[in-house]
C-alpha cells in the first residue's frame, strides 16, 4: 500500500508520516530529502546551486540510499547536514527543475516498489504517486506553520524572518512549472491549524483501517 502526503512546509508531513509508518509498520520516504541532499552536494562542491543542469550532473554521480528514513551517502547517514540555511535558501528553486524532478520521482517509484510506504513531498498525490491507495493533503496557516517552525529551532531566525521564508517557499512551491503544490482529486485533506498531532494521525490512520477493511 502506497500512503502519500503533501502539503506546505511546516504544516506536519514528516512528524504524522513517521508516526504512521511505525504504527503500520510501512517503509517512510521523504520526498524532499532527495532535493535537500543533491542541493547540499553540490553546494559541498564549491559548485552554484542555481546552475540546475550541473546539479543534475551532481546528483547522477552520486547514489543516495534511505536507511530508516535516513538520507545516505556511500552507506553515511547526511541528515544533519540538510537543514542548514544554505540548503533551505536554495532547495525550493533547485527542485523546480524538472529534470531533476524526474531523476527523484523515478528513484521514489524504485524504491517503493511492491512494498508499504508512507511517502510524503509536494506532488506526491499528484504527479509521483495519483494512484496511491491514500491520498492526504496537510494544511495549516502560515502563521501557524512558522510558529511550529520557529518552536523547532529557537535558537535560530526570529519568527518573523521565518515566516517571510515560508511565505516565499509557499509561493515557489505553488508556481513550480511541473510538480506545483496543489490539492489531488480524492485526496483526505485536512486542515491542521487547530488539531494536535495525534489528532491528525487518529484522522490519516482510520482511514488507513477502513481500506485495509479493518
Ligand atoms: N498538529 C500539530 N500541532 C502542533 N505541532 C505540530 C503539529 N504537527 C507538527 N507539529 C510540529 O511542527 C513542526 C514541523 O513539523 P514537520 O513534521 O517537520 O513539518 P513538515 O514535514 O510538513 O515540514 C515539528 O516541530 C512538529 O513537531
Ligand atoms: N516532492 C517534493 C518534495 C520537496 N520539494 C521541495 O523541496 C523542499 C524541501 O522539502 P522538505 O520536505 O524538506 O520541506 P519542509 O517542508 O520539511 O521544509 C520544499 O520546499 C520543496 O520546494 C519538492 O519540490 N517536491
Amino acid at each position: 500500500m502506497v500512503v502519500a502526503i503533501d502539503g506546505p512546509a511546516g504544516v506536519g508531513k514528516s512528524t504524522i508520516a513517521k508516526m504512521i509508518a511505525q504504527e503500520c509498520n510501512f517503509y517512510y520516504l521523504n520526498s524532499g530529502s532527495f532535493y535537500r541532499a543533491y542541493t547540499y552536494l553540490h553546494v559541498q562542491e564549491g559548485k552554484d546551486p542555481m546552475d540546475f543542469p550541473s546539479v543534475l550532473q551532481t546528483a547522477k554521480h552520486y547514489v543516495l540510499t534511505v536507511d530508516e528514513g535516513h538520507i545516505c551517502v556511500d552507506g553515511k547517514n547526511i541528515e544533519d547536514q540538510l537543514h542548514t540555511r544554505d540548503v533551505d535558501r536554495y532547495v525550493a528553486k533547485v527542485s523546480a527543475y524538472p529534470p531533476l524532478r524526474e531523476f527523484v520521482n523515478e528513484q521514489l517509484r524504485r524504491i517503493s516498489k511492491d512494498i508499504d510506504v508512507v511517502v510524503e513531498g509536494r506532488d506526491i498525490t499528484t504527479v509521483v504517486f495519483p494512484d496511491a491507495e491514500l491520498k492526504c493533503y496537510f494544511d495549516a496557516k502560515p502563521e501557524v506553520r512558522a510558529e511550529r517552525r520557529y518552536k523547532q529551532h529557537p535558537e535560530g531566525q526570529d519568527y518573523e524572518s521565518v515566516l517571510r521564508e515560508i511565505i516565499e517557499r509557499d509561493h515557489i512551491d505553488r508556481t513550480k512549472p511541473v510538480g506545483a503544490l496543489q490539492v489531488a482529486q480524492g485526496a483526505l485533506y485536512i486542515d491542521t491549524s487547530y488539531l494536535t498531532m495525534g489528532q491528525v494521525c487518529e484522522k490519516v490512520l482510520s482511514a488507513i483501517f477502513t481500506l485495509k477493511g479493518e
